[in-house]
């Protein structure tokens, strides 16, 4: 008995070891969550960054990376399963050399967390799957703003998806949080898409890019076109087309705050999401992103961290960052109106 308990305490001690190393701030975000809800929301985070190491990992066959993909649900039941084929990242491979310390973990926590989780996986590893095996294989390039939508549904909105059923099988939130799909989407979309626009370069610069062609197509023939400074003016329309669509999330994001009851799941949802409207504000307008990736200063970050405890702060942050990117707003940009409506519909949602 003793031994066991030894034992467990060992690898949940690894799990935790495991989130501070793959995610740098938000580990301690999660740290903070009640104790009915931290052991499977790390669990979560693990296994969706060991599916996510699987999908990032070039020197995979496409073969070999679908069959992981699309049966990932299946290996975080297999005690002892690990994988040591992947590629030369040193922080992500360790998390699945390790792999079987995370599965012990995941067989410990409730049936109905398991069974959020596994599903979860399931939909996202599939949606990975399809999207890395079919037409967009050639440099994992985005079509239309509905492959965009798509694209970010299976990598974020399906997390924002699993939280909320956590959420709401812990009893610490009503069910009606996991009921509104909408709502948990656009809590993974907003984060996902604010992402996508400050990792511009770093992206191209991997081989990838995420912008929707529907959208940079209007300002320029080869996405990398905007690095030059001759195209300034495009890029800088491009930038605030794709600032518009994500503005568009706003609404729901704030809508979807304002359901939570619990404090400690409220910070862990609140924090990322005013962190990105800071971001979003930052890379309005600034050319800087399509040279290196820019990020919010720490001064303001640990202010934003230590503001966002209730509603009420979290709505005159967003308001005070969406006033920043109307003041930047300028009436020659071709996006000038729209941005302003898509500001006038969120301010009167928050
Ligand atoms: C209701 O939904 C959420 C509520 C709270 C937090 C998140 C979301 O926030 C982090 C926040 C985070 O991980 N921040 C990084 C900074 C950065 O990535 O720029 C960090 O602070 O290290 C994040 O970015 N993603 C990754 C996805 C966006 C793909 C889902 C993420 C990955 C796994 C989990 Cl369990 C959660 C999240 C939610 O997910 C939508």
């Amino acid at each position: 008995r003793l031994q066991q308990t030894l034992a467990s305490d060992a690898s949940k001690k690894r799990c935790y070891e495991f989130l501070n190393m793959t995610s740098r701030s938000f580990a301690s975000v999660i740290k903070e969550l009640d104790d009915e809800l931290r052991d499977a929301v790390c669990l979560f985070y693990l296994v969706l960054r060991g599916l996510d190491t699987i999908e990032d990992d070039m020197t995979l066959d496409l073969d070999r990376k679908v069959e992981l993909l699309r049966s990932f649900d299946q290996i975080i039941y297999k005690k002892g399963w690990t994988f040591n084929e992947n590629g030369p990242n040193e922080k992500d491979r360790a998390l699945l050399v390790h792999f079987d310390v995370i599965i012990d973990e995941f067989l410990r926590l409730k049936p109905e967390y398991q069974s959020v989780i596994a599903n979860i996986t399931k939909l996202m590893g599939n949606g990975m799957a399809d999207y890395a095996s079919g037409e967009h294989r050639e440099n994992t390039s985005v079509a239309t703003i509905k492959d965009f939508d798509l694209y970010c549904h299976y990598v974020a909105g399906l997390v924002g998806y699993g939280l909320s059923d956590l959420f709401a099988a812990s009893g610490l939130e009503s069910e009606e949080i996991a009921k509104d799909k909408a709502l948990s989407n656009s809590m993974g979309l907003f984060l996902q898409k604010t992402n996508i626009i400050r990792d511009y370069r770093e992206d191209l610069d991997d081989g990838r890019q995420f912008w929707p062609r529907e959208i940079w197509g209007k300002y320029a023939d080869k996405f990398s076109d905007f690095t030059k400074p001759e195209n300034k003016l495009k890029a800088q329309y491009c930038l605030s087309n794709m600032v518009l669509n994500v503005l568009d999330d706003v609404p729901q994001v704030l809508t979807y705050l304002s359901k939570l009851r619990n404090q400690s799941v409220f910070n862990f949802c609140a924090i990322p999401q005013v962190m990105a409207i800071s971001t979003l504000a930052l890379v309005f307008n600034n050319l800087d992103i399509f040279h290196h990736n820019i990020k919010i200063r720490k001064g303001e970050a640990v202010k934003l961290i230590l503001d966002s405890t209730d509603m009420d702060n979290v709505v005159s942050i967003f308001r005070h960052y969406v006033f920043e990117i109307s003041r930047k707003n300028e009436a020659t940009d071709p996006n000038f109106m729209e941005i302003s409506m898509a500001i006038g519909r969120v301010s009167v949602s928050c």
